[in-house]
């Protein structure tokens, strides 16, 4: 007999979706199995006014397949001039379910940023009054700081602080690579939550090193050691309501990739769930893939879980196309390098 395993629908707490052609040619991959994302906001220019995140919300809905009920959640991209009294009335009529921090210099397209985090002190504050959620890329910028060790002395540096100061503010900790990331959240109490991808839990930094460099598994945070994935893998498997799906799904036109200085992101939206469910079947949990990818998340954000379902079935190795054809060039899909025998049924 198959086996099939049904779940809620899942969304997708971390997705990265750009704009014009790429858009057109990527959302539909996310549409197929997620009823809604966080959108997040780091294009050039960046989504930083509830005008801008209107705009680039119909822009998203004017590409999105016609028999799709997909909904994409807007974010604002935080900077030092954002207006209070804009990013509140964006979230009162629920233009925006989020707010995202991106330290200046720290990832693709977030020269925006934050450097001064006292310029953002009120905002945050009013943030934390009104329960909107800030989204953080959790990693320092200093040039000192070598980037393995980026996102755990941005714990202790940045995050930390921010929440002693601002109790109550809501933060997902975006992205976790490392077991400290994992640690802070499980034991950050009901204000802290955190998003791992797809990827991070299947490659560490000898998958990107060894052998030759491999630029698709290029993204940041960087994959860390063994150790950490392993811990990312515990998490992500715990049932934690601390945990959810954020895939971070970040495409990039393989020129830009594969380049002397390549850009950083995984493209992961079409074969995101049957890794999953490869990854959660090796780690004997398949019965907690629904939590991580479907209950999670809503529970976080305060929004109903999806009514509609998702089955995925188990069989011969699936096939999925290596890259995705865009109007401006191919974006190559993440390669787990193992074989994945779920497919999503329906
Ligand atoms: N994750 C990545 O490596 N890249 C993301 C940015 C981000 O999420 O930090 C991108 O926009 O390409
Ligand atoms: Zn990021
Ligand atoms: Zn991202």
């Amino acid at each position: 007999m198959t086996q099939t395993l049904t779940i809620r629908r899942p969304d997708d707490w971390h997705l990265h979706l750009r704009d014009g052609e790429i858009l057109k040619a990527v959302l539909p991959e996310t549409a197929r199995h997620f009823a809604r994302a966080i959108v997040m906001p780091n294009l050039v220019p960046p989504v930083v006014t509830a005008a801008d995140a209107a705009e680039y919300r119909d822009r998203i809905l004017s590409a999105k397949p016609l028999n799709s009920d997909f909904r994409p959640l807007m974010t604002l991209y935080l900077t030092e001039e954002t207006d209070v009294r804009d990013l509140r009335a964006a979230a009162e009529i629920g233009l925006i379910t989020a707010v995202k921090l991106y330290p200046a210099g720290a990832t693709t397209n977030s020269a925006s940023g934050v450097r001064d985090f006292a310029k953002v002190r009120r905002v945050l504050e009013t943030m934390a009054q009104i329960g909107l959620t800030l989204c953080v890329h959790g990693e320092v910028t200093d040039p000192e700081v070598d980037i393995f060790d980026r996102e755990a002395v941005f714990i202790d540096r940045v995050l930390d602080p921010i929440r002693r100061d601002i109790p109550g503010l809501r933060v997902v900790m975006e992205h976790i690579t490392t077991k400290n990331g994992a640690d802070y959240v499980r034991d950050g109490g009901d204000d802290i939550a955190a998003t791992i991808t797809t990827h991070h839990l299947v490659i560490n930094r000898n998958d990107i090193l060894v052998g030759g460099i491999k630029p698709h598994y290029y993204c940041l945070p960087v994959a860390k050691r063994e150790e950490h994935r392993l811990a990312l893998r515990a998490a992500a498997t715990s049932g934690d309501a601390s945990f959810f799906l954020g895939t971070d799904s970040a495409p990039h036109l393989d020129p830009a990739k594969e380049s002397a200085c390549g850009c950083a992101g995984c493209f992961t939206a079409t074969n995101t769930l049957s890794i999953l469910a490869e990854v959660f079947e090796q780690e004997n949990a398949l019965d907690r893939l629904e939590a991580f990818a479907s209950l999670n998340g809503p529970a976080f954000y305060g929004l109903p879980v999806n009514e509609a379902t998702l089955t995925l079935e188990k069989g011969a190795p699936v096939a999925y196309p290596a890259k995705i054809d865009t109007a401006d060039g191919p974006v190559t899909v993440f390669d787990p390098g193992f074989p994945l025998h779920w497919r999503v049924a329906g």
